[in-house]
């Protein structure tokens, strides 16, 4: 078994010559942590840490959300020990994200991608030797030829299409029933945004990307760890036919601005088959999709500036 602990940071003052935003402040002390062995084993010892065990954090139940407790360093117990003494639970993210507050969700979001980096890269892929992890957990060394690990991000693209009075949303087999979201899917290597999102909607649903425009980006745990990189896009007017890809989506449609404006508004989607049928949701609000389907929503002319 094994548990193991991120640190967050809590720290009063930090010298500098002139008067530094706290912004600023607590980044180049965060900095400063990986850096300096010293000062991290320092800050370990008055720092606050989430618990996890198998990437699994450590959650209280309350209500219809889960809590984060924070702690400082414990004593080595077993698992059960410790959600006996700590009154919680380990809990899958995928189970619990959509149920904490932002604050938590991004933190445990990055601290199990950290975990699940530091756990896949344990062998140095040169000379097959284990990596030795620094005090911070930022980076692994192989000790025998000095090459230098850094926690990688694998970036993927998120784009809504419209062809201005309608937006093209699809599903996957492993959505949950009814739910349909904005075209997804990993860059290539090589690639640039731009170019990611023309392929994955021409391999995706056939259709040719006229112009885009950057939305917004978010951290994403599943399935290993992602950067999700939001974009808006328009199709060339007249060619809105879909030819939707079987082999990578389940289904795809265009929807009216009233149907998605109507499910935006539903904060509790019903899972319940109606008349034979799972009515239509939409991703919850801390996906990055629900972001871009509601500014859509809310401007629909957004995605139809010139380039
Ligand atoms: N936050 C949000 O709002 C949303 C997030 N997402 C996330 O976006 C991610 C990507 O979307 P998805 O449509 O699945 O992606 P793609 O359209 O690129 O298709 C997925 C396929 O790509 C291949 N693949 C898997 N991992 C990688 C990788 N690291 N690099 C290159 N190819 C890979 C696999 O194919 P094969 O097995 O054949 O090798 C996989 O089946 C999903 O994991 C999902 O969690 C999606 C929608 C909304
Ligand atoms: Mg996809």
């Amino acid at each position: 078994m094994s548990l193991y602990c991120g640190i967050t940071r809590r720290r009063k003052s930090f010298w500098c010559c002139r008067l530094l935003s706290t912004y600023v402040t607590k980044t180049r002390y965060l900095s400063e942590l990986k850096e300096d062995d010293d000062a991290c084993k320092k800050a370990q010892q008055t720092g606050a840490f989430y618990l996890f065990h198998n990437l699994a954090p450590l959650l209280q139940k309350s209500e219809h959300q889960y809590l984060a407790p924070q702690h400082s360093l414990l004593a080595s117990l077993q698992k059960p020990e410790m959600e006996t003494e700590l009154k919680g639970s380990f809990i899958g993210l995928r189970k619990a994200l959509f149920q904490l507050n932002v604050k938590d969700a991004s933190l445990l979001s990055t601290a199990q991608a950290l975990l699940r980096w530091h756990d896949a890269h344990q062998f140095c892929s040169r000379s097959g030797q284990p990596t030795k992890k620094n005090v911070a957990g930022s980076k692994r060394v192989c000790p025998s030829n000095k090459i230098i690990y850094y926690p990688q991000m694998t970036p993927v693209v998120i784009t809504l299409v419209s062809d201005g009075t309608q937006c093209l949303l699809a599903r996957q087999s492993s959505f949950p029933e009814g739910m349909y979201s904005a075209l997804a899917g990993f860059c290539d290597i090589g690639e640039s945004l731009e170019e990611a999102v023309r392929r994955e909607v021409a391999e995706e649903v056939g259709l040719e990307v006229e112009r885009l425009q950057y939305s917004a980006s978010q951290h994403w745990p599943f399935p290993n760890g992602a950067l999700m990189i939001a974009c808006h896009a328009t199709v060339k007017p007249g060619q809105t036919e879909i030819q939707v890809n079987l082999r990578e989506l389940e289904a795809a449609a265009w929807f009216s601005h009233d149907e998605v404006a109507t499910a935006l508004r539903k904060d509790n989607p019903s899972y319940q088959q109606q008349n034979g049928a799972f009515p239509f949701w939409l991703p919850p609000k801390l996906a990055i999709a629900h972001q871009l389907i509601k500014e859509w929503v809310e401007k629909p002319t957004c995605s139809i500036l010139p380039p």
